[in-house]
């Protein structure tokens, strides 16, 4: 459950729609909502939503799906209260997360904060129960990064790295949006001591175009994550002279890295943050990998084994602590 407010907060209003946000969610706005969901800021919340989360995890039960790893960390308003009813009341693991949003969505005691402080509350998050209550975090992140990584987002990295090895715990990383972003964080990472072959890097579908690139990116040895499946429109309104890709567009950098001997290394997510992706709103829920991308994936040249890699095996490989 997550209010992803954060994403919004540079993003203007269309300039031929600069009263977006007073318009109804209803099926003649839904079009503008799917090409500007950023800027569109009902969109932003999953707060009032729950019956639909349910159903809708529920749908994904119904379809082969069985865990979900949540990353609503702070600064997106984590509810753990509300993510424990959801997970038993529709069958499906959740997997939470501890740790700390980008720079500008952190609330003032983060950035003043001690490394060692954040330490302690991430470790205390996954060894005793977070956010005051005995629901146990199972992975850090995701830890939020921008570009430039900010000295908050850095001791934060440094308190992640220190967390990971008192814990042998998984770590997911959201980099910022630039090509060198995903390289720069694993360096601070493994500087300060953190395990990289435990690590998530998330977002790549929106960092890193260039199949070279990528390539040298996964020499570095985290796990890469394409998690903006679902996402159908080119136009990226975070940056805007970058294009979003397409689900066939993941698929080939996908199929590329796996051709290059990376599919131990590859994990695929649906990142769903905005009311416009879910099915009540008009929009793929959470089985469209399942349901939508797997067939694609085996059309397209990736074995049914590979599948499995991604989908259960890398998955449960990262989530279990060491
Ligand atoms: C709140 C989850 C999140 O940050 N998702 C990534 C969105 S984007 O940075 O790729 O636009």
């Amino acid at each position: 459950m997550i209010d992803a407010s954060p994403l919004g907060a540079n993003v203007p209003c269309p300039s031929f729609l600069p009263n977006m946000n007073s318009l109804p969610f209803t099926m003649e706005n839904l079009g503008f909502i799917r090409q500007f969901p950023w800027s569109y800021k009902p969109n932003l919340t999953l707060y009032g939503e729950e019956k639909h989360v349910i159903e809708e995890l529920k749908f994904f039960k119904q379809h082969g799906g069985s865990s979900m790893v949540e990353c609503t960390i702070v600064g997106l308003e984590r509810d753990m209260n509300m993510m424990k009813r959801m997970a038993e009341e529709s069958g499906v693991n959740i997997i939470s997360g501890t740790g700390y949003y980008v720079d500008a969505a952190l609330p003032q005691d983060v950035h003043s904060a001690t490394q060692e402080q954040l330490v302690s509350t991430m470790v205390q998050d996954i060894t005793k129960g977070a956010a005051g209550t005995s629901t146990r975090c199972g992975v850090i992140g995701e830890i939020g990064t921008s570009w430039p990584v900010t000295a908050t987002e850095k001791k934060v990295l440094q308190a992640t790295a220190a967390a990971q090895t008192q814990l042998g715990c998984p770590v997911i990383i959201h980099p910022g949006r630039n090509k060198q972003a995903p390289a720069e964080v694993i360096r601070i990472l493994a500087e300060a001591g953190g395990d990289i072959s435990r690590t998530v890097m998330s977002h790549l579908d929106r960092t890193i175009y260039d199949k070279g690139e990528l390539s040298e990116f996964a020499k570095l040895g985290s796990y890469l994550e394409w998690d903006l499946f679902g996402i159908e429109v080119s136009y990226y309104e975070q940056v805007t002279n970058l294009d979003m890709p397409s689900d066939a567009q993941r698929i080939q950098m996908i199929k590329h890295v796996l051709d290059n001997g990376y599919e131990d290394r590859v994990v695929i997510a649906h990142d769903v943050h905005t009311k416009h992706r879910l099915m009540h709103y008009g929009g793929h829920g959470y089985s469209h990998i399942l349901l939508n991308v797997v067939p694609m994936m085996l059309a397209r040249g990736i074995s049914q084994d590979q599948v499995d890699k991604m989908l259960i095996h890398n998955p449960r490989n990262w989530l279990t602590f060491k």
